[in-house]
């Protein structure tokens, strides 16, 4: 059995690091190290010593620029102190050895900025798509339902049908300014994640079902692969039966479905020695 080594990216203003690291753990992650991605750069640390790369939520650089622009930027232009490789190389070799990655909210962010998702033909440097301000023009903390693309090659979802997680954002909105991008994300189910009615549990634009207004009601996507996943939803925040907000009026499950993701990610790494 393949062990599985998580490295939580924190620093420069993430938030969930902390319990994103715990839900790792309460799925039996071998190893996880949270890691500030001065590490990274300073060369400390090395993606290549891991298999799960997380990318929390928060509030990086503050958003200034725009959620996660500035992270985005950093990232596409560093070089490792001790090596001088580009900290984007070391990125894409951790793609092309077949490790995952999933970014939650801020870490989504990051992703669609960076061109990790959606990752069309294995490129993954490429922007196309984008999340910006709600609709609502306000930050919008709220529990919504999710339906998940049963198609959708993400190995992060495999076997859910629906899940009711917490968002918390101001920059929300999947877009693209080219309609063929939508239309490609459709064809090759990388439309992982749509807010959802609970009464049709169909996808739906109505506010506040759909917190952002977003595209298609994207919620998340995934690469071609279904390895690489960014939600705006939190997870990780919904860790036990106590996270939810009718915990004292329903009875629940023990353990918060949020975990499931998680569990999915350290079980796939458990069958390969990636
Ligand atoms: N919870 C988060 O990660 C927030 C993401 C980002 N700061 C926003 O407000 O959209």
């Amino acid at each position: 059995m393949a062990q599985v080594k998580v490295l939580v990216l924190a620093g420069f203003g993430t938030n969930c690091e902390r319990e994103t690291a715990y839900a790792c753990r309460a799925v039996g992650a071998d190893r996880v190290d949270i890691v500030h991605q001065a590490e990274l750069i300073h060369g400390d640390r090395r993606l290549d010593d891991f298999n799960f790369l997380c990318l929390p939520g928060g509030f990086l650089d503050g958003d200034n620029l725009g959620a996660a622009q500035a992270a985005a930027h950093r990232f596409r232009h560093a070089r490792v102190k001790t090596t001088g490789e580009p900290l984007m190389e070391q990125l894409l070799a951790f793609i092309k050895k077949g490790g995952l990655i999933l970014g939650i909210c801020n870490g989504f962010q990051l992703m669609v900025k960076l061109g990790l998702l959606p990752g069309f033909d294995g490129l993954y440097t490429q922007r196309l798509v984008s999340l910006t301000y709600n609709d609502s023009g306000r930050f919008e903390d709220r529990w919504v339902w999710l339906k998940v693309n049963p198609q959708s090659p993400c190995i992060f979802t495999r076997g859910l049908e629906r899940l009711y997680l917490p968002v918390r954002h101001g920059e929300g909105k999947f877009v693209t300014l080219d309609e063929k991008v939508l239309e490609r994300l459709k064809e090759e189910n990388l439309h992982t994640l749509q807010y959802a009615d609970p009464q049709t549990g169909e996808p739906t634009q109505t506010y506040p079902l759909n917190p952002n207004g977003s595209m298609a009601a994207i919620a998340g996507l995934c690469d071609p692969t279904g390895r690489l996943f960014g939600l705006m939803p939190h997870p990780e925040a919904f860790n036990h039966r106590t996270n939810h907000p009718a915990w004292t009026r329903e009875s629940l499950p023990e353990e918060g479905l949020g975990l499931s993701l998680f569990r999915n990610a350290v079980e796939y790494l458990r069958q390969r020695d990636v």
